[in-house]
């Protein structure tokens, strides 16, 4: 596992080209975030491996019984595009180090940098037959991975809707989830938080990544008091972003992942003015020179929406903010938990009552207090409601790829006094 941590990290420069080449996702970040997200899981699962202990208990000097963890056998890992390598590495790492096979099947929009980190795992020794990797499209190797009886675990990382289909197609047999889904991730500032550091870490929460990032912090529920004064920092802030060439290392901001999901962000902004809100910046393909041959979006913020529009409810995926507005701690908690997911929320407030409580009742399976997406390594993460299932990451997250079997020792062998049948 170290080994292969040592050669990914020897390749980063390759790595973190391709992925910016194949998904357009700024060097900036490819180079020393997703790079390092997958050779740090598989560092931190190799110190992990001891911990997988299991318990014993003796009673009467007479019976004892132990626990040990044991393989779950093979387990499937179903990787998206936008961090494709720190989700295959947060997939394959924890089912490696607790013994089991992996058959990775990444995005059909990035299966290079999937590709050239099972090269150096196979460089690194693991093996042959234990590290797999299969192209090809979801619906069809996808399908088929799901369907497979010998498949005793997928792990995916996707859409909620793919999400959901999987499981259907997983029911030929019973296998255990790990299912990190979709997501539309409240961000709450009230009027006493540090409004500077709030829409600093607000405009890095939506558009990091170009907002190609599930934990995006894409509903802006800011308190009635703030509001001016949040809309005035964002309207000076967002003009500044660095926007160009993803491969230009001070580029901040870079393209959609495809020309097809620029145009479904795109009707997203149509539905949205359709549906009552109004564009207070940005809201256009950006076509202007070498633009125009990317897929480029402008950092959009929409205003006046409400709780019932389409993009409220729905994951854009895209550097798209809605701003709706609360009065009290209450109706931005109610305001909060009014979608159907769960993965993840911020609250920026003075008053630390208020975050611990705001925290406690969004229902989420991460909350960010002052800060966003910024987290200490190995924490395990739960998303709920129809953002996943099942608990991953840490110790609880590398358990979760083992099965646990009970052994009971007799030690001094004897009838039980039951159906004596004794003639
Ligand atoms: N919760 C998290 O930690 C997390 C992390 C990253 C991305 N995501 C989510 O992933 C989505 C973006 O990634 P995406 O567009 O690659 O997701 P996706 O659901 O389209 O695809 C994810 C993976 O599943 C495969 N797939 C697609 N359809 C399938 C099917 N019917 N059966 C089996 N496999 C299928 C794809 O080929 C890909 O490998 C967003 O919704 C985002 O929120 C969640
Ligand atoms: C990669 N991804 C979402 O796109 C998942 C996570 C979890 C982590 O907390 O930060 C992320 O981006």
């Amino acid at each position: 596992m170290n080994k292969a941590a040592d050669l990914i990290e020897e390749r980063a420069e390759e790595l973190a080209v391709e992925e910016t080449r194949s998904m357009g996702r700024v060097y900036k970040e490819t180079r020393y975030d997703d790079v390092y997200a997958a050779s740090g899981a598989f560092r931190y699962y190799a110190g992990l491996i001891h911990e997988l202990q299991g318990t014993s208990s003796i009673e009467n000097g007479d019976l004892m019984s132990v626990t040990v963890r044991e393989p779950l056998g093979v387990c499937a890992v179903l990787a998206p595009w936008n961090y494709s390598m720190g989700t295959t590495a947060a997939g394959i790492a924890p089912a490696l180090a607790a013994g089991n096979p992996v058959v990775i099947k990444p995005s059909s929009l990035t299966p290079v940098t999937t590709a050239m980190m099972v090269k150096a795992m196979a460089e690194a020794g693991f093996p042959a037959g234990s590290v797999n990797l299969v192209l090809g499209s979801g619906s069809e190797v996808g399908t088929a991975l799901a369907e497979n009886r010998d498949v005793a675990k997928i792990t995916f990382t996707g859409g909620t809707e793919t999400g959901r289909d999987i499981i259907k197609h997983s029911a030929t047999s019973v296998k255990r989830f790990s299912m990190e889904l979709g997501g539309k991730s409240p961000f709450i500032i009230f009027d006493d938080a540090d409004l500077d550091v709030a829409v600093d870490r607000l405009m890095f929460g939506i558009f990091l990544s170009q907002g190609q990032v599930c934990i995006a912090g894409s509903r802006l529920l800011v308190q009635d008091t703030a509001y001016e004064r949040v809309m005035d920092l964002l309207k000076e802030r967002i003009p500044k972003i660095r926007i160009g060439d993803p491969l230009d290392p001070e580029t901040e901001f870079g393209p959609m992942v495809s020309k097809r999901h620029m145009e479904r962000v795109l009707d997203y902004i149509r539905i949205g003015q359709e549906e009552g809100a109004r564009v207070l910046i940005g809201g256009h393909r950006i076509t202007e020179g070498e633009f125009g041959r990317g897929y480029f979006i402008e950092p959009t913020v929409l205003v006046d929406c409400t709780q019932d529009m389409r993009v409220v409810q729905e994951e854009i995926f895209g550097p798209v903010l809605t701003v709706q507005t609360f009065k009290d701690e209450a109706e931005a908690v109610r305001l909060a938990n009014g979608t159907r997911y769960g993965l993840a929320g911020g609250v920026f407030t003075a008053d630390m009552g208020r975050a611990l409580r705001v925290c406690s009742g969004v229902d989420t399976g991460i909350m960010y207090a002052n800060t966003y997406m910024d987290e200490t390594q190995g924490i395990s993460v739960s998303p709920h409601r129809q953002s996943g299932t099942t608990v991953d990451g840490g110790l609880a997250g590398l358990r979760e790829y083992t099965v646990l079997k009970q052994i009971n020792l007799k030690l001094t062998p004897e009838r039980t006094g039951w159906f004596n049948c004794i003639d």
